[in-house]
């Protein structure tokens, strides 16, 4: 066990222990990357926690309080890659740098420690690295904060420059959750404890950062919002309310904690209408597989199918833009004008996409630099980036003119950065080293002071290399000039040839080595120097010009973003249109009606993975306008109710984000909430039953939607008692179709609420065609008026192989049972039938033991053979 360090801290600890537990003192949350020359060290607990979360070495580093120290390390070279997987496991990093020389400590006395300081915290919601962050997934910080009764949740993605805030109410929080999809959400204490939002705040599965109250009160997040956008008033963002300023001033607090002062560049404050959207709670998305499948892959989810963007930039806004689809019909128009442009126009859709493969992530290296964690690749992904927006420009210019909307971003962002790309152009070679340290990264001729000392150092050391020759003509001595990091420069000659340097005074003895003698001359220390010195200042000018380029290009951080934003809407829009060319979609009508006319539409997941097998989909109408705005959808198993219902939401969902639909023509009054529901679904983790988890859910959809909403049931009500299920599916029906009067897709086996039809006009049967054949059923996928007559269940569990004798008995149970239905007492007559026909054979097996048994005859049987026939006996026993 290793000791406490919280008990008596300091005392009798060294002094490097010392400053550790101090600064750990202050990160009780966090692990300490500890910085000790080339390592990161973690001591006490954390190195027992990381070293088992790394599976590296657990050793120990001297003692404290009388106990071993447990210590492990990680290279810093190779930091990175460790980070990547403390933080996927939820760890949290703080990295604690030496922030001096050694050697300036040492000027302090010899015990002085080196001054170290924690320079950043690593949380999941505050990454900017490429190997710690999805190319194709917003890395979301989301902050909640009350004031007085008013709830606001801001969100800012730090790798794009995102900002915004939001007024919600209590029961908006799960579902602006699920649209926001944070990995990290900061909230106050106090919230925590508010039983209106312990749902959603204890369903949230990323990391929840818990901070004192006092860290989102608004005067403080007034201060801070207008220090770091460096204005005297926000009202020039626009109109916020004290619980706004306060959840997005908190959420700058937090920046600027674990940035520790260094904060990213970020887009002005702005501000969402939660009912700008169509709200789409967690359950419907993951229902709907709408980002990933139900077995969490993002592989098969609608996202997948869709997605035919060719920058990393444009698949996180069309997920960005899936999550959140619009309830304004003009802005939803003005995307389906987007993907038109290219849909009318095949060659500008793939002349465009080939010009964008080659458009590097412009907003990722931006905030990178930012944070002053850029290196010489994100300047020449500026650069790259600009080009290829200009290319994209130009090719749009030359088929719309200037006045096209779509390039209003890029035209605006490129005239702003012209100083910026001309510099990067000039001073950058084309493939840069990765870390500015390192040099290399400024083109030769591009900067003439460096190019003089780079003559210096390189010329120099051509000299020392002619000087090898000339002192081995002088002397006559098989020398060799070499060079290593203690020594710098040297002479050296074997053992047996050194007596012929030692008696030359021009020789200064360095270093006598087993075998190996060292010297030096004034001459090559004089040149040494000169290197070492050109080398250095080179270094240090390059490094320069670095800081100078990445000032420029935040100080155009705006620009850029508006030009990364060009890029990745031209992206999604010529995506979506190469999608709806390949796919035959087609631009639906998008209005303020209560319609929703959905002519042979299709469902893209379904039909996707149909062609891979070459097998067609069957189209489907859905028409739940005006007097039949709820379907009641009966039909076997395995008919397709489940495609045919997900297909119409989706449908929804893509018409509302801008996209163009799968279907021959379809008409949507814009859907203000979006339902999807099956019966019975499997919440075990959260602990509840899952007949319990379906009431919930149906719960929430009967207080929640609206005349203008899209509810899909499927077999609410399975997950209990027959007639209680029949009851419940019953009333819930009713409820929808009379008080909420959402337009509704209702799946159901229970063939008894086809009686509904008759008390409720707004209800229409529909059943999905089957046909019989030579005693067995063909699946038609046809939706058509009427109701279906069997379910057909037994035929199903018969076709997914359950034993002979079970399908028997379940079809002598069923007749029985539906006899019952006529009147018949159905238990008797079950009882009637031949008790468990289904163990009846083992009867015959018990006879195949008695018969062997029978047959033997002890006395002719040897040791041997009578252990067979045991064996043998035992093999026929029936199983129990
Ligand atoms: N319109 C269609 N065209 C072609 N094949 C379809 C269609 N709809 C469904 N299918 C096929 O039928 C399979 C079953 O569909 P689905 O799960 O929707 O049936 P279901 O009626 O909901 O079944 P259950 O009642 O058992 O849940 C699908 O996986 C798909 O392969």
């Amino acid at each position: 066990m290793a000791a406490d360090p919280s008990e008596n801290p300091l005392e009798g600890a060294t002094p490097v222990m010392a400053q550790f537990l101090e600064i750990k003192a202050t990160h009780p949350d966090y692990l300490l990357f500890y910085r000790m020359g080339d390592f990161y060290e973690l001591f006490f607990e954390d190195a027992v926690k990381a070293s088992e979360a790394l599976d590296i070495a657990l050793t120990k580093r001297g003692k404290h309080l009388g106990e071993d120290i447990p210590m492990c390390g990680v290279p810093v070279h190779t930091a990175e890659s460790y980070l990547e997987r403390l933080i996927r496991k939820g760890f949290r990093v703080a990295i604690c740098e030496q922030m001096e020389d050694p050697a300036e400590a040492r000027k302090r006395g010899y015990k002085a420690v080196v001054r170290r300081e924690v320079i950043r915290l690593v949380t999941p919601g505050t990454l900017t690295e490429d190997s710690l962050l999805e190319p194709k997934q917003a890395n979301t910080l989301a902050s909640l904060a009350r004031v007085g009764g008013d709830l606001a949740l801001a969100a800012a993605e730090m790798s794009a420059g995102s900002f915004r805030v939001a007024a919600i109410g209590a029961a908006d929080l799960g579902v602006e959750l699920a649209r926001l999809n944070p990995s990290e959400l900061i909230v106050p204490d106090t919230l925590l404890a508010d039983p209106a939002l312990a749902a959603p705040l204890n369903g949230f599965g990323p990391a929840l950062t818990v901070l004192p109250a006092v860290k989102f009160d608004s005067a403080t997040g007034e201060r801070a919002l207008k220090e770091f956008y460096g204005v005297a008033e926000l009202s020039g963002f626009g109109t916020f309310s004290r619980a706004e300023v306060a959840a997005a001033g908190a959420l700058i607090g937090y920046l600027e904690l674990t940035q520790k002062g260094k904060v990213p560049a970020l887009s002005p404050l702005a501000r969402e209408g939660v009912d700008a959207f169509m709200a789409i709670d967690a359950a419907t998305r993951r229902n709907l597989e709408l980002m990933q499948t139900l077995a969490g892959e993002r592989r098969g989810s609608f996202l997948s199918v869709i997605d035919r963007t060719v920058t990393a930039a444009g698949a996180r806004l069309l997920a960005s833009r899936l999550a959140a689809p619009l309830t304004d019909v003009a802005t939803i128009e003005a995307r389906q004008d987007a993907v038109a442009q290219f849909v009318d126009s095949r060659d500008l859709c793939e002349e465009l996409r080939d010009k964008l493969r080659s458009a590097p992530d412009i907003a990722r290296s931006v905030a990178r630099l930012s944070v002053q964690r850029g290196g010489p690749r994100d300047l020449t992904c500026l650069r790259d980036g600009i080009a290829a927006a200009r290319g994209v420009r130009e090719l749009m210019r030359l088929a719309h003119g200037e006045a096209e909307t779509a390039i209003a971003g890029l035209l605006e962002g490129l005239v702003a950065v012209s100083g910026l790309d001309a510099k990067l152009s000039h001073l950058l070679v084309p493939e840069p080293p990765f870390y500015a340290r390192d040099g290399g990264f400024i083109r030769a001729g591009a900067h003439a002071p460096l190019d003089e000392l780079r003559a210096l150092r390189d010329e120099s050391r051509r000299v020392i290399a002619g000087l090898e020759t000339r002192y081995r003509d002088e002397t006559g001595v098989p020398l060799k000039i070499k060079h290593n990091g203690v020594l710098g420069y040297f002479i050296e000659v074997t053992a047996q040839h050194a007596d012929g340097l030692m008696s030359n005074a021009a020789y200064r003895h360095r270093q006598t080595m087993a075998g190996a003698v060292r010297f030096s001359t004034d001459e090559l220390s004089t040149l040494a120097n000169r290197i070492s010195q050109a080398g250095d200042q080179a270094l240090a000018l390059e490094k320069q010009l670095f800081d100078e380029m990445a000032a420029d290009a935040l100080a155009q951080a705006l620009a850029l973003a508006k030009i990364a934003e060009g890029l990745a809407v031209l992206d999604v829009a010529s995506g979506l249109a190469d999608l709806a060319l390949s796919k035959r979609y087609v631009r639906p009508k998008v209005d303020g009606s209560k319609a929703f006319q959905i002519v042979r539409g299709r469902h893209p997941v379904v039909e996707a993975a149909l062609d891979a097998a070459r097998a067609p989909f069957v189209p489907n109408d859905a028409s739940l306008s005006g007097d039949k705005r709820l379907w009641l959808v009966t039909g076997p198993n395995m008919a397709g109710k489940s495609t045919f219902l997900r297909q119409n939401a989706l449908i929804a969902i893509l018409a509302q984000m801008g996209s163009f639909v799968p279907a021959e023509s379809a008409h949507i009054g814009v859907v203000d909430r979006l339902f999807s529901r099956v019966g019975a679904g499997d919440d075990l983790a959260a602990g509840r039953s899952t007949f319990m988890v379906e009431m919930v859910e149906t719960a929430a959809i009967l207080n929640q939607a609206t005349d203008k909403s899209l509810v899909i049931l499927d077999e609410i009500g399975r997950g209990t008692a027959t007639f209680d299920g029949l009851a419940i599916a019953w009333a819930t029906a009713e409820h929808l179709c009379v008080k909420n009067k959402s337009r509704a897709l209702f799946a159901t086996h229970y063939h008894e609420m086809t009686a509904l039809a008759e008390r409720l006009s707004a209800m229409a049967c529909v059943t999905m065609r089957v046909r019989e054949w030579n005693d067995t059923i063909v699946f038609l996928h046809e939706v058509v008026p009427g109701v279906a007559d069997r379910s057909y269940g037994i035929h199903v569990a018969k076709l997914a192989g359950l034993p002979g004798p079970v399908v028997h008995r379940a079809q002598e149970v069923l007749a029985a049972l539906e006899e019952g239905r006529e009147g018949h007492k159905p238990l008797a007559r079950i009882d009637d039938l031949p008790l468990f026909s289904v163990l009846a054979p083992a009867k015959k097996e018990q006879n195949a033991v008695e018969e062997a048994l029978r047959a033997v005859d002890p006395d002719a049987l040897s040791p041997k053979q009578a252990l067979e026939v045991l064996y043998e006996l035992k093999s026929k026993l029936p199983l129990n």
